[in-house]
């Protein structure tokens, strides 16, 4: 396993594999039955943001929702995973914010349409530095939180996750082959809401890591990248 190939995990253009649900007390906040398996989603690497740059609310939403979890690097590339070496497959951790249009995805729910526009643009996957494999022993023992404004929003443990770290590699796995670099977000607890722009969001995994982050507002103007 290379730590040193995924140590800039969102400069390597591999996929952002999202896990929905995955807190019993969160789906029941949106109202969501329990799943019995775990619920797939994709980002791509174009999601990413890092800090110094801001989180932009796309120009079709006026409800973006924060959404704190723990992100896994995978280091190894693997399909079909057993759940028994399936911790051999990750490199490190990073705290991750899936931002989701909830207006445009609640659309998209009654539609019966995919949760692309809602998950997938750009800047919706603010990222952490990388966080070696060695400073979380235990990824079912990580305290996230997550402020607005200086106000606590979230507060959650991973505890409660319904999927494990290596019940949902070995479930991935299966469905798709996972490369190093791949980012796994595991799913966000409850206490999801609103941010507006010029909000100040800071987050963090107790004892490890904090970041911060301003919202802005993405301008519907043709540019080169
Ligand atoms: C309803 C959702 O947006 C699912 C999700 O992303 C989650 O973390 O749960
Ligand atoms: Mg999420």
């Amino acid at each position: 396993m290379s730590t040193r190939n995924v140590a800039r995990f969102w400069e390597c253009g591999k996929k952002i594999i999202c896990v929905g649900r995955n807190y019993a007390e969160h789906a029941k906040e949106l109202k969501n039955e329990l799943p019995t398996e775990p619920v797939l989603f994709l980002k791509p690497p174009t999601a990413y943001v890092k800090e110094g740059s801001p989180i932009l609310v796309p120009h079709y939403s006026s409800n973006l929702h924060h959404e704190v979890e723990l992100g896994v690097v995978v280091g190894k590339a693997g399909r079909d995973i057993p759940q028994t070496s399936a911790m051999q497959h990750v490199a490190g951790y990073a705290l991750c914010l899936d931002m989701t249009a909830r207006d445009v995805q609640d659309q998209c729910k009654a539609k019966g349409l995919p949760w692309t526009l809602a998950k997938a643009f750009d800047t919706s996957c603010p990222v952490s530095d990388f966080i070696p494999k060695e400073r979380i022993p235990d990824p079912a023992r990580v305290e996230l939180w997550l402020r607005v404004n200086n106000v606590i929003r979230q507060r959650g443990s991973t505890a409660q996750m319904i999927f494990s770290v290596p019940c949902l590699i070995s479930y991935i796995s299966g469905v798709m082959a996972l490369e190093e670099g791949d980012l796994i977000l595991t799913g966000t607890p409850k206490g999801v809401g609103a941010v507006n722009e010029h909000d100040e969001l800071q987050a963090g995994i107790e004892g490890v890591i904090n970041m911060t982050f301003t919202v802005g507002r993405q301008a519907f103007t043709s540019s080169d990248i």
